[in-house]
């Protein structure tokens, strides 16, 4: 089964559309705690996580035992569930070659976030790997998305706009970043590639919500995945609380979808 099979099937298992999120806080753990800590977020959530995505970046910044807790981090997610790497890689086809096989052969990550700025043959190393997901960047969640990705080219469309209809004729493995935090936008893509999975970051802290997500990009197993971390990790003192936070996540999508 391919990463999208995978998900859609797990995410119509649980009903749920969360993807929860794996940043540890630099501030809140020392590095021997963190896998400890996630692997009893993870325990704590399963129910209610179609998908989990640590960002390498959270563990990377402890070095390389930051690493050492990721991969124990990795080792504590059943094998059902799909784990996305978001790492955000970009860069030319030969080095871009050995990213993706740091991601899908050394940590097996079931899909990977790429930033898909250096053009296709900077992408394709990725799509090679035809049975992992590649959620490419189109429109991020941060204030500073409009910077390039909303400037227009010279018929007017936005740039955003013009990479999604692009990379969806990049195979059938690939899906979008697109955040929760431009609604809008998000309605926009999803109504110019209605068939591309799209995974939305940016609900709970970064202030988007559940309502404008659904409203939006509609509500679809394996389709929409709705990531939240720091809102769900740190939702309170104990794995109970994140357990919580994750279930009100998944309620608040399935109350959007039934007009609740
Ligand atoms: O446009 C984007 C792309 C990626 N992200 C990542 O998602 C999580 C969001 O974390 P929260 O704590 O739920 O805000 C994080 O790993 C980002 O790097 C994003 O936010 N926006």
């Amino acid at each position: 089964m391919t990463f999208f099979e995978r998900l859609e099937k797990r995410s119509g298992a649980l009903d749920s559309l969360v993807c929860v999120g794996l940043d540890p806080d630099f501030r809140r753990h020392r590095v021997e705690e963190v896998a400890p800590f996630l692997r009893d977020i993870i325990a704590a959530t399963l129910p209610y996580a179609a998908c989990y995505k640590p960002n390498v970046a959270f563990f990377e910044q402890w070095g390389v035992p930051g690493l050492r807790a990721l991969e124990m981090t990795l080792e504590a997610i059943p094998g059902e569930v799909p784990v996305i790497g978001d790492a955000k890689r970009g860069d030319i086809g030969s080095t871009a070659e050995a990213y993706a096989r740091a991601l899908f052969e050394a940590w097996g990550f079931d899909a990977v976030t790429v930033n898909p700025y250096l053009g296709r043959d900077s992408v394709e190393p990725f799509l090679a790997y035809g049975d992992r997901g590649v959620y490419l960047l189109c429109r991020t969640s941060n204030p500073g998305a409009r910077d390039f990705q909303s400037l227009q080219l010279a018929d007017g469309t936005p740039l955003f706009e013009y990479v999604a209809a692009t990379v969806a004729g990049w195979g059938a493995n690939t899906g979008l970043v697109v955040g929760a935090t431009a609604p809008a936008e998000l309605a926009r893509v999803r109504e110019l590639v209605p068939g591309l999975p799209l995974l939305i970051p940016g609900v709970g802290s970064q202030g988007g919500t559940p309502e404008d997500v659904i409203r939006a990009a509609g509500y679809r197993h394996g389709h929409v995945l709705v990531n939240a971390s720091r809102s769900i990790l740190y939702a309170g003192s104990s794995p109970g609380a994140a357990a919580d936070a994750a279930c009100a996540l998944r309620d608040a999508l399935r109350a959007a979808r039934d007009g609740r």
